[in-house]
């Protein structure tokens, strides 16, 4: 061990690498008895497009590792399958006045763009929907069935559920669901979802999530039956997604919902450029992979892109999942692009009687002077989301019911 690494280690609760070295060294580290069970990990590859300096705040690859949480070793893959890390953006920490930043004659323009009005369509979507279970209840007297596992107390995940089975019952859904304590163990949750499994009521199975931070999600994820997997999670499903001509029986409902959008209004998608912001496994990626299926070329930016600006104004359409409140700026999109926004986070307003409200990713003022088309958060995606979780139901129980 060099004189770095020991230097390194004598620091108790951080750990700096430079690759190759970083996962022989923090393996090391990590499994020597006389380490704290928590610790920060950055490490650092020769192509880290920013400059290490100490004391100075820096974009490294940092992790809080749990030593106690076993299949974290891949974290430390700095293998030819890629370089593992968080996203983190860096951006100013306030959220901005949505205007500073950017040039006079977007500043000064009208907002010209259409409203791409999620509520609406996926209102629409849900007509069409209600309508095939009454016929479906009519031909064959039965209706589709979602299941909802809900661990633990967020309330946001509460809400969404509340949200999904009162979207089920319009439209004339059986909704089953449970709700189990945080505490619950993995296996308790493993079980309810065997259950919905060998429940021929059920034909779509959603384990909300994120689950609480003693579960393996992938377990469980794994758990459900690929032909009750509406989220389009399961590993085959997103297998199934990436390779041609294999069909998967669910794609998830955020990125389709994208796409739906971009379809009924008129977007022509094939031969246009698409740029996706954020490479998550709910959206970025599978939203990057239906474009290309719908013959758009498609560009990823990400959190290490060193000039995510410049890609995103060649784009003419952009679709931005990365979590990180008006990132996007005026000047990031260019003039008649079709702007599909994925955000929903939540910022502090005191004008407001709940004391905050919801913004995007994108700088919505800005960017609806620029872009053709673009969609409002909220009452965009995120209805469509809903939507789309329904057809993706119903689709499962008409593929139970032919067979
Ligand atoms: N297994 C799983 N599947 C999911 O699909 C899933 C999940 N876990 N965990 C959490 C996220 C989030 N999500 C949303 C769905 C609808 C809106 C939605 O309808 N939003 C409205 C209302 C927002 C509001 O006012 O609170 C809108 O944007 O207009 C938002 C977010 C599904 N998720």
């Amino acid at each position: 061990m060099g004189a770095f690494v020991r230097a390194a280690m004598l620091n108790y609760h951080s750990i700096t690498a430079f690759a190759p070295c970083s996962e022989r060294v923090t393996n090391r580290v990590l499994s020597s008895p006389s380490w704290p069970s928590a610790v920060t990990v950055n490490f650092f590859t020769p192509l880290s497009p920013w400059k290490v300096s100490s004391g100075q705040s820096y974009r490294g690859f940092s992790r809080e590792v749990d030593r106690s949480r076993k299949s974290e070793d891949t974290l430390f893959g700095n293998s030819i399958y890629g370089i593992n890390g968080p996203d983190q953006w860096s951006t100013r920490n306030d959220l901005h006045p949505c205007r500073a930043l950017v040039q006079d004659e977007v500043l000064s323009a009208e907002a010209t763009a259409e409203v791409i009005d999620g509520k609406r369509i996926a209102e629409d979507i849900r007509r069409e929907i209600a309508q095939e279970v009454m016929i479906m209840k009519d031909t064959t007297g039965q209706v589709p069935g979602l299941a909802v596992v809900l661990v633990g107390n967020r309330v946001d995940s509460a809400t969404y559920v509340r949200s999904k089975k009162k979207a089920c019952a319009e439209v004339g859904f059986a909704s089953y669901g449970v709700d189990l304590p945080e505490n619950s163990t993995e296996e308790e949750v493993l079980n309810w979802v065997r259950n919905y499994n060998d429940d021929p009521g059920v034909h779509g199975i959603l384990v909300q999530l994120p689950l609480p931070k003693h579960m393996n999600e992938e377990k469980v994820i794994g758990a459900i039956s690929v032909e009750k997997d509406v989220d389009g999670f399961h590993p085959l499903n997103v297998g199934r997604l990436v390779l041609q001509g294999r069909t998967p029986l669910f794609v998830s409902c955020t990125p389709k919902g994208c796409i739906e959008l971009l379809l009924r209004s008129g977007v022509e998608i094939a031969g246009k450029h698409a740029v996706v912001i954020g490479r998550s496994n709910v959206v970025g990626t599978p939203a990057a992979i239906m474009l290309q299926a719908h013959n758009a070329t498609v560009t990823v930016v990400h959190s290490r892109t060193p000039n995510p600006a410049e890609i995103t104004r060649t784009a003419d359409i952009v679709i931005v999942a990365v979590g990180v409140a008006q990132l996007v700026r005026g000047d990031w999109i260019k003039p008649g692009a079709v702007v599909i926004d994925v955000g929903m986070n939540s910022v502090e307003d005191p004008t407001k009687k709940k004391g905050y409200r919801l913004v995007g990713d994108v700088c919505y003022p800005e960017a609806a002077k620029v872009a053709s088309k673009i969609t409002p958060v909220p009452g965009g995606v995120g209805p469509m989301t809903i939507a789309m979780l329904l057809r993706n139901t119903l689709d499962s129980a008409k593929r139970t019911l032919k067979s």
